[in-house]
Order: C-alpha cells, then sequence, then structure tokens
C-alpha cells in the first residue's frame, strides 16, 4: 500500500520525543523513523511538507492513482480550511487526520477541526505514535474496504 503523509504549516518546526528514543529529533529524523515504520508494515510512504494551503490542495487534488491512503497533519488549517476539507471530499483517496498535540483545552478556536470531516478517522494527542496508529488503521480500512489488495481469508 502506499500512503501519502502531508504535513501542513509549522509541522517541520516542531521537535518530537518518542517513548524508548533520547531527547528530541527534528522533522527529518521523524520522517525517517516514519519510513522504518512504514517498511515494517509493508507501506510504501511518501512524504509531503508545506506551509501553503493551496500547495496542499493541488497534494491532495494529485493523490488518486499514487496513493492508496493519506495521513494529514493540516497544522493550524485544521481550524479553518474548508477548502483542504473540500480537497479530501473530492479526491477519492480515503484520509487520517493527525494531530501531535491534543487541542482540546487549548484556545477556544480550536474546538472545530474542520478538515476532519474529510477524514475517516483522527487520532490527536499522541505525539508521533498517532503516525502509526493512523497507519495501522488506515490499511484495516482499506482491507475491510476491499479497495486495496486484501489479505482475508473468507
Ligand atoms: O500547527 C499545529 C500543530 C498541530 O497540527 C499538531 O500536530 O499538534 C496542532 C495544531 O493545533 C497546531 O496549529
Amino acid at each position: 500500500m502506499r500512503f501519502l503523509f502531508i504535513n501542513g504549516p509549522n509541522v517541520n518546526m516542531a521537535r518530537f520525543t518518542e517513548p524508548g528514543v533520547e531527547g528530541e529529533i527534528d522533522y527529518n529524523a521523524l520522517l525517517d523513523y516514519l519510513d522504518v515504520c512504514c517498511q515494517q508494515m509493508g507501506i510504501e510512504p511518501d512524504f509531503f511538507q508545506s506551509n501553503h494551503e493551496g500547495d496542499i490542495i493541488d497534494e491532495i487534488q494529485s493523490a488518486a492513482g499514487r496513493a492508496d491512503g493519506i495521513i494529514i497533519n493540516p497544522g493550524g488549517y485544521a481550524y479553518y480550511s474548508v477548502a483542504i476539507l473540500e480537497a479530501l471530499q473530492l479526491c477519492g483517496v480515503p484520509a487520517v487526520e493527525v494531530m501531535l498535540h491534543d487541542p482540546s483545552g487549548r484556545e477556544s478556536f480550536r474546538n472545530t477541526d474542520v478538515v476532519s470531516f474529510g477524514c475517516q478517522g483522527r487520532f490527536a494527542g499522541e505525539g508521533i505514535s498517532g503516525y502509526l496508529h493512523a497507519c495501522s488503521y488506515l490499511v484495516q480500512l482499506l482491507r475491510l474496504d476491499g479497495s486495496a489488495q486484501s489479505h482475508m481469508v473468507q
């Protein structure tokens, strides 16, 4: 399965911690880590990051045919980008949203996650693990759906 990871504004500036990994890692190290994890799960990853809404929409629109699923961390666009929501609804590729931090309990303008309405699932507040949970969730979703190679035994 081919998964397209889309990370939005400022995610490239984040520092990450992970249980069992000493200290903090940067965005490039995150991608290296996800790459290894994906190989182990039989997933072929493609990574895209942009700080620009239109570029993210272009990437979503061109996902069909080259990705079986999308994993998206929309950054701050989560709270107001109806355009990203509609791109996800139109693209024909199932998506799962990841947020490193749980926005509940933060400012009230984060109460509505607009982009989540275009996603099949959402993992928030799990740090890096959220990406891995999104991967395994999406793998199961695609297998049950039959829209990717199925390993189910009748
Ligand atoms: O940019 C970010 C980072 C974030 O997307 C996250 O992954 O925790 C959460 C958003 O609320 C915030 O605007």
